[in-house]
């Protein structure tokens, strides 16, 4: 099976507010590489694995997994607008084998996605709809998350459903390492409109996205300044994680404790859910037989952002 695996932290604030230009042009560069690499591979089919950000799932009815048949872009901060290039069938197939292999999917013939699958999409491919897509949406906003355990389970059947099918395939796993931007909780939300918009935010109004945008803004500005109190980025964590991701070592992956994941590394870590179905889906479709390569890790305050890049490729 030839397969090649990214995993890659996405953040909003890129373009919005920026660490030095020096730091700006290394990741610049990085992504230039990496889409590169997507382009000289030629992926038939993309499984993208994303966390959504209060932009596309709401606690109106909130899944744990959901797969999408369907999907726009919703083209929050700097992300495009518009269709996913998504293959119905095959994605009605991929959630027949994951919910036969015993995991309880939802799915969505009209999936709205945020920057958390629209920035990779657009940086490692150039285009929202480019190759076609099957878009995972993992929870990872909005408690109770899944465990790392079954993020691993879901990454398997999706890899295993690949593998049958023989497709030349790209597994993404978008989301950040360490990071904690200000994303409001139901447990400890008092204001009526902050919970009403926790419950159905969908299709703001242009004025209502950039006062949401303008509020990360001046978080970011706060936290690189030292004057927040978000929970900061923690490095050795986020290198951990990428070190046992990389050698497959599922016992401890899978030994992490959601409420561990949140005191080390922030409540947004849980985005890593996505890092892990995306290895977990790679090691499946080759069975075994790929390396892993870590690309890139550095902490990015202004992005609010442990920023790193996970890459592999099947032998
Ligand atoms: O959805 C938002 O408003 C902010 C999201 C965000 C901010 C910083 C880093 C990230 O990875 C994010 O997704
Ligand atoms: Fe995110």
């Amino acid at each position: 099976m030839q397969a090649r695996l990214q995993c890659l932290s996405h953040t909003p604030l890129k373009g919005c507010f920026d660490p030095e230009a020096a730091i700006v042009k290394e990741v610049a560069g990085l992504v230039d590489t990496l889409r590169a690499e997507v382009e000289a591979f030629g992926p038939e089919v993309i499984y993208l694995f994303w966390p959504d950000h209060l932009n596309g799932f709401f606690l109106d009815l909130m899944p744990q997994f959901c797969i999408g048949m369907a999907a726009e872009s919703v083209g929050d901060y700097q992300s495009s607008a518009g269709p996913l290039n998504v293959p119905r069938t095959l994605a009605e197939a991929c959630a027949q084998a994951v919910v036969d292999a015993g995991i309880d999917l939802g799915f969505s013939y009209r999936m709205q996605v945020d920057h958390g699958c629209a920035q990779p999409l657009e940086e490692l491919t150039g285009a929202l709809d480019r190759y076609p897509v099957v878009p995972i949406f993992i929870n990872s906003v909005a408690p109770p998350v899944v465990s790392f355990q079954r993020a691993r389970l879901l990454g398997e059947a999706v890899g295993r459903f690949a593998r049958a099918r023989g497709q030349r395939a790209l597994f993404i796993g978008s989301g950040g390492l360490s990071h904690n931007p200000p994303v409001p909780q139901m447990a400890t939300a008092t204001d009526p409109e902050v919970i009403a918009r926790l419950i159905d935010n969908r299709n703001p109004s242009p004025e209502a996205r950039a006062a949401r945008q303008a509020r990360t803004i001046a978080a970011a500005e706060a936290f690189t300044a030292g004057t927040s109190t978000l929970h900061p980025l923690n490095a050795e964590w986020d290198r951990k994680l990428m070190e046992r991701l990389a050698a497959r070592d599922w016992a401890a992956i899978d030994a992490y404790r959601n409420a561990d994941i949140t005191a080390d590394a922030g409540g947004s870590a849980h985005e890593a859910k996505t890092w892990v179905a995306a290895v977990a889906a790679m090691d499946a479709a080759c069975a075994g037989a790929w390396q892993a390569e870590e690309r890139y890790y550095r902490e990015i305050p202004e992005w609010i952002a442990g920023f790193g890049a996970l890459s592999g490729r099947s032998r």
